[in-house]
């Protein structure tokens, strides 16, 4: 998969994805993000990527032509078609389900604003879906950038060894993620470890992580409960947390 990002810092963009599993997944040519900086693509001698909003009001918004320019050269640069994200407040909230989506894609470019945003006209010519990684305010897109290329990265076939897929399928099936210890097995202070954890009974640890993964969600994001169906041994592994837990 091919990501460009259009971005006024590009080194940002290009060093976090240069880390981890993502940076792996591009060594591995799993995965390719390419940075294009708006200013290079700027005609005038002060390579000006701003201009004065139209009806005043304080601010900059970013110039149509550095951008489309850039998206002209994105296009040019291979020959898939790209499917163009515009990171902003005013997007649809990124979930894993969309992160899903556009880890299919053969190639996504992502515009990331700076100054008040882009020329209202660029969104609406040039960009098939605008999409906010959450409601808060940041001052560029390149963080969004980021989270999309490391959601989208490390979900790339190959680029998540066994263990860490493993842990991925478990988990990534719409619920939080149950507890997780390592040793030292006694800490005085704290408490202890799950017994079931030290049994070496791995159907019953199974069984303690997804009702402890049903539960914490039920606990903390019941609304991430109403977005699926639950199978009959999951429900009857929340009745039972449910049970315990109101006692
Ligand atoms: C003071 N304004 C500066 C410009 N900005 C803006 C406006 C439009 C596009 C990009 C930006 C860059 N900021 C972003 C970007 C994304 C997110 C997100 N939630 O995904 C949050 N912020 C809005 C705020």
């Amino acid at each position: 998969m091919r990501i460009d990002v259009v971005s006024l810092f590009p080194d940002f963009v290009r060093q976090s994805a240069a880390i981890g599993v993502v940076g792996r997944a591009q060594q591995r040519e799993l995965l390719q993000v390419e940075t294009w900086n708006p200013r290079d693509f700027a005609t005038d001698n002060y390579r000006t990527v701003d201009g004065r909003p139209f009806g005043g009001g304080p601010g900059m918004v970013m110039l149509i032509d550095p951008l489309r320019a850039a998206l002209a050269a994105i296009r040019e640069a291979a020959p898939e078609p790209v499917h163009v994200i515009y990171l902003s407040p005013q997007g649809a909230r990124l979930t894993q389900k969309k992160v899903e989506a556009l880890a299919g894609m053969p190639r996504i470019a992502l515009i990331c604003g700076r100054y008040e945003g882009v020329d209202e006209r660029l969104i609406e010519h040039e960009v098939d879906e605008e999409l906010s990684i959450g409601d808060y305010v940041l001052s560029g897109g390149e963080l969004g950038a980021a989270v999309i290329i490391d959601a989208v990265g490390r979900l790339q076939e190959g680029a998540l060894n066994d263990a860490q897929s493993a842990q991925q399928d478990s988990f990534s099936d719409g619920l939080l993620d149950c507890p997780h210890y390592t040793r030292p097995v006694h800490h005085d202070v704290w408490g202890g470890v799950p017994e079931v954890l030290l049994s070496g009974d791995h159907a019953a640890i199974r069984r303690w992580r997804r009702k402890q993964s049903l539960g914490r969600t039920w606990l903390r994001r019941p609304d991430l409960l109403t977005q699926r169906a639950l199978d009959d041994e999951s429900r009857a592994l929340l009745d039972e947390f449910r049970r315990e837990y109101t006692r």
